[in-house]
């Protein structure tokens, strides 16, 4: 009698699963010498080399549960036998086919989707809860109590660097502390489209196919790079449809909503509304402070508060340019051998960086700018531009001064001509006054903050 190829499948994802879930001495004193028999009626005759062991194989039920599942989507229980209860000559093919190249193959390949593609060290723990991804940080808490629960799928979309890459892995690593078992993958939708490539191109499309099917958890990182590559997308369509209706969970993020994915079919970006789509969007100051607080542990420097608050005042773009700035101290003082940051030392070291400079953006014209920091401030343009001197009026005309300079990067003489024909130096002095207190003014930083997000 000889064992069928999903016999041998399914014994080799057995000790595959084994070697995962129990020490190596275990593995090689109770897994290794047993054998599979064979399977008839959703039963796993099990051959063990020692009666005493049997003990130890009926806690096993796990691992033919998932194993069977896996490969026969069927629940298998299982009998354990030994040398006193059969002849394990009637059996004889067992052993030897259990060594052939294919079942190597096979037995390899499932062991190599176990390499789950996760970051240890993105968990919920260490994910800073704030305004901008409360709901989302909440919704990817509630699919790792209960995946395949209510949000399946779970989209995530924002912009770069605010932590989505980070919760997807939460998720992922939280399922996988409560089930050691479960089969999770995390991938870029570039890796996934490499994958696809690979496996047509090598006619291994079965192996592909068997690899996410067969998931538990599917987290699929920056679909917005599908765009165009049709036959990937056909393939995520039938993996989709495929993982949905056996109730495993799928977790997508993106750039953009579903609804703006122009270049899906209607299909495709409808199943991906089925379950919860939710935003995280950018961290206003008191989070960019709070994820700051944090991480500056991790750098070993002393950074006073208002150092911290001066980088979460210059640095209002993403989580990730917080931490490349949190680098760009460590690296500045160790270079310097400072050990405590002031803010004279935090603007040098940063001085360089992308991200603590206002995006210079000519599309948005001067009168926006004067419009917006005159609502803010509650007064009117007319005396905004006027020759009027009074503090409540001359102060908001620096501060648009100092912004129309940052952002449309205009010659200091243009700037004062937009301001009732004023002369350049009094533009200069407006810029300075403003980026000094900028430094250190977090109620500044914060004004500045609201009125830029209403110039976007
Ligand atoms: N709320 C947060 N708390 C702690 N760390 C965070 C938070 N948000 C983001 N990060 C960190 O910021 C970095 C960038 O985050 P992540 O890679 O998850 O962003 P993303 O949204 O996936 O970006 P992209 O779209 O560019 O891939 C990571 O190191 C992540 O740990």
């Amino acid at each position: 009698m000889s064992l069928t190829q999903k016999e041998q499948a399914f014994w080799a994802r057995v000790k595959a699963l084994a070697q995962n879930n129990l020490g190596q001495a275990s593995y090689d004193f109770f897994i290794e010498p047993a054998k599979l028999l064979e399977i008839t009626d959703h039963n796993a005759k099990i051959y063990l080399d020692n009666n005493m062991h049997r003990d130890f194989w009926k806690k096993q039920e796990d691992l033919i549960k998932t194993a069977g599942f896996e490969i026969f989507g069927a629940e298998i229980s299982f009998s354990l036998y030994s040398a006193d209860d059969i002849n394990l000559a009637d059996y004889e093919n067992a052993d030897k086919l259990a060594e052939t190249s294919e079942v190597r193959e096979t037995s390899q390949f499932i062991t190599s989707e176990l390499k789950n593609g996760l970051n240890h060290k993105y968990t919920f723990q260490n994910f800073v809860q704030g305004e901008g991804n409360r709901m989302t940080l909440g919704a990817a808490i509630a699919v790792a109590n209960d995946p395949g629960g209510m949000y399946n799928p779970l989209f995530i979309y924002g912009g770069p660097g605010l932590g989505k890459t980070h919760l997807m892995n939460a998720i992922g690593n939280e399922i996988l502390n409560d089930k050691p078992d479960a089969r999770i993958k995390y991938v870029s939708s570039e890796n996934f489209v490499n994958d696809y490539v690979q496996s047509s191109r090598k006619n291994q499309m079965q192996e592909f196919t068997d690899q996410y099917r067969t998931l538990d958890l599917l987290l699929l990182d920056d679909i917005q790079f599908f765009a165009k590559k049709e036959g990937t997308i056909n393939e995520f369509f039938q993996t989709f449809n495929t993982l949905h209706d056996k109730g495993a969970q799928i977790v997508i993020s993106s750039d953009r909503p579903p609804n703006e994915l122009n270049e899906f079919e209607e299909r495709l970006k409808s199943r991906f509304s089925w379950g919860l789509t939710t935003d995280i969007t950018a961290p206003n100051y008191e989070d960019r402070m709070a994820i700051l607080l944090n991480k500056v542990d991790e750098i070993a420097l002393k950074v006073p508060s208002e150092t911290l608050s001066y980088i979460a005042g210059r640095i209002d773009s993403n989580v990730r340019d917080l931490e490349g700035a949190l680098k760009n101290l460590k690296f500045y003082a160790n270079t310097y051998h400072i050990d405590t940051i002031d803010i004279d030392t935090a603007a040098k070291a940063l001085s360089n960086l992308e991200s603590t400079k206002i995006t210079q953006d000519k599309d948005i014209s001067s009168q926006k700018i004067q419009e917006e920091v005159a609502n803010f401030y509650k007064i009117s343009v007319a005396d905004m531009v006027s020759k009027k001197r009074p503090k409540e009026i001359a102060y908001p005309r620096q501060i648009a001064m100092y912004l129309i300079r940052e952002i449309t990067g205009k010659s200091l003489p243009a700037i004062g001509k937009e301001f009732g024909g004023r002369d350049h130096t009094t533009v200069i002095y407006a810029h300075k006054q403003i980026s000094d207190k900028m430094k250190t003014d977090t109620n500044l930083q914060k004004e500045m903050d609201t009125i830029k997000s209403h110039l976007k």
